[in-house]
């Protein structure tokens, strides 16, 4: 098993990723949805009194949340843990993975002496804990892993400064000063390269005195329907939010927008605590259906919720539209390899998390595929268009890289050593290659525990039927 803690220090040995003997045929459990567990956690520092997460998701990603939710002063138990443990602290027995079951009583207060975010590479957690730091008492520094120092931060605090936080610095590392207060207002953010910078304000704004008016304004708006979760778990929580969509009506009117705008307006007051079941990540599921794809087998994802904000809802038509089919079943959602793989055209703006997953399966294809919409790849995990095309073109792959997203002409690969640049998505779609191409070494399959902490083991056991 690989530990949090390994994760951390990007140790891990190097894998051989296993060759499918026949098709695959299981059913997988994926652990939750880290977007929904991270907002939640957010939320429930945000709100007075005491919010209870159930099935949350404990990776990387969620543990570095919750470690920053104590820096600011909200108190967070892990009561699936053995003991309650606080959940991720190294050395805490079953502290690593499976679902936690979260108890967080907020609303964050005073920080002692300068309190420390370490944001790791998590995007959600970067974005997310500036503004709710604003409303703690006291200096806050922020850093992260060297990727995320240049990931893209700046618009959000400068946003931030203008809505009266004190911030010293417009990148990592940087400190908030937090006075427990915020004026609020209308500010405008261009969030051309990350949804998250509009999410991060949004979730912390009912608190603001004067809640906040956010537009957006820039030449793209990637991952939508990350910012409808957002407003979803707002209102779920009784924040009222109205949302003003000018692009999406003039696309709806038949009109070519010259540029992207949205606006969102927060009321003060709220959230009010939560107890809230976190969905499964569907982002998690994509390399195990894929596995059915491959194979020309039967996977079945437990748990697949009938409606949801996530994109990975367009995961079965995107299966389909590569040659697979995909029912919603009692168990959950059930995908069928087709036995051979058709390579697609299709733009992935609001899905980009699909894309690694998706060229795994394009070099696999029997025709070429165009990945498009997906320009703000560059500026994730790392930059996931380039490394994609070199990493898959050790193992003789065709992946160009275009203008905004990828190019895939299918040819007869070979096996190699593969680096997933600490990029989990990039590890998990190595191991999907490796089903079908003999020699598929896999450098750091512990950098999968940003969001499936044991993938390895689930890999291995859905192998074994
Ligand atoms: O809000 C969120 O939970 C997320 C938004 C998206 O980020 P970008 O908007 O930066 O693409 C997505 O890629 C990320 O994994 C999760
Ligand atoms: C882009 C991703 O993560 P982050 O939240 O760090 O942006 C991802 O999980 O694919």
């Amino acid at each position: 098993m690989t530990t949090i803690t390994e994760v951390q220090r990007g140790q891990g040995d190097p894998w051989s990723a296993p060759v499918a003997t026949g098709p695959v045929r299981a059913t997988v459990t994926v652990p939750g949805s880290k977007s929904g567990t991270n907002r939640a956690l957010v939320l429930a520092a945000a709100a007075d009194g005491v919010s209870r997460l159930r099935g949350a998701l404990r990776s990387r990603d969620t543990v570095l949340m919750t470690a920053a939710l104590r820096e600011l002063g909200a108190t967070v138990t892990d009561e699936a843990a053995p003991g309650g443990a606080e959940p991720g602290r190294p050395g805490e027995p079953g502290a690593d993975q499976g679902a936690a079951d979260i108890v967080v009583t907020g609303p964050v207060g005073a920080v002692r002496g300068t309190a420390a975010i370490d944001c790791g590479n998590a995007g959600t957690v970067a974005r997310f804990t500036p503004a709710l730091a604003t409303l703690a008492r006291g200096d806050v520094r922020f850093d992260g892993d060297p990727r995320m120092r240049d990931r893209p931060l700046a618009p959000l605090l400068r946003a931030l400064r203008e809505l009266g936080a004190h911030i010293d610095g417009d990148r990592m590392p940087f400190t908030v000063r937090g006075t427990g207060a915020v004026s609020g207002g209308a500010v405008t953010v261009d969030a051309s390269d990350s949804s998250q910078l509009v999410s991060g304000l949004l979730l912390a704004a009912a608190r603001f005195e004067r809640g906040a008016t956010v537009t957006h304004a820039g030449h793209r708006l990637p991952s939508g329907p990350y910012l409808d979760m957002t407003v979803a778990d707002l209102r779920a929580a009784g924040v009222i939010v109205d949302v003003d969509d000018p692009t999406a009506d003039l696309l709806r009117a038949g009109g070519t927008p010259a540029a992207s705008t949205r606006r969102w307006r927060v009321e003060p007051g709220g959230p009010r605590p939560l107890d809230r079941v976190i969905e499964p990540d569907l982002n998690s599921a994509a390399p195990f259906v894929a596995a059915a794809a491959v194979t020309g087998g039967e996977m079945t994802i437990t748990g697949w919720p009938a409606s949801t904000e996530q994109p990975g809802r367009m995961l079965p038509d995107l299966l389909v539209a590569m040659g697979c089919r995909a029912e919603l079943v009692p168990e959950g959602l059930r995908v069928t390899g087709g036995g051979r793989i058709t390579g697609i055209d299709v733009d992935l703006s609001d899905f980009g998390e699909a894309a690694p997953v998706l060229t795994g399966l394009a070099v696999l294809a029997d025709s070429p595929s165009r990945l498009r919409g997906i320009a703000h790849l560059r500026l994730q995990e790392t930059d996931r268009l380039a490394a994609l095309a070199s990493e898959l073109g050790r193992l003789g792959a065709r992946v160009t890289v275009t203008d905004d997203g990828l190019s895939i002409t299918p040819v007869p690969l070979r096996g190699a050593r593969l680096d997933p640049h600490a990029d989990h998505r990039l590890a998990m779609t190595y191991a999907v290659v490796g089903l079908a191409v003999p020699g598929v070494t896999v450098d750091d399959i512990a950098t999968t525990g940003k969001t499936v902490p044991d993938f390895a083991r689930m890999w291995t056991t859905m192998l074994a039927g």
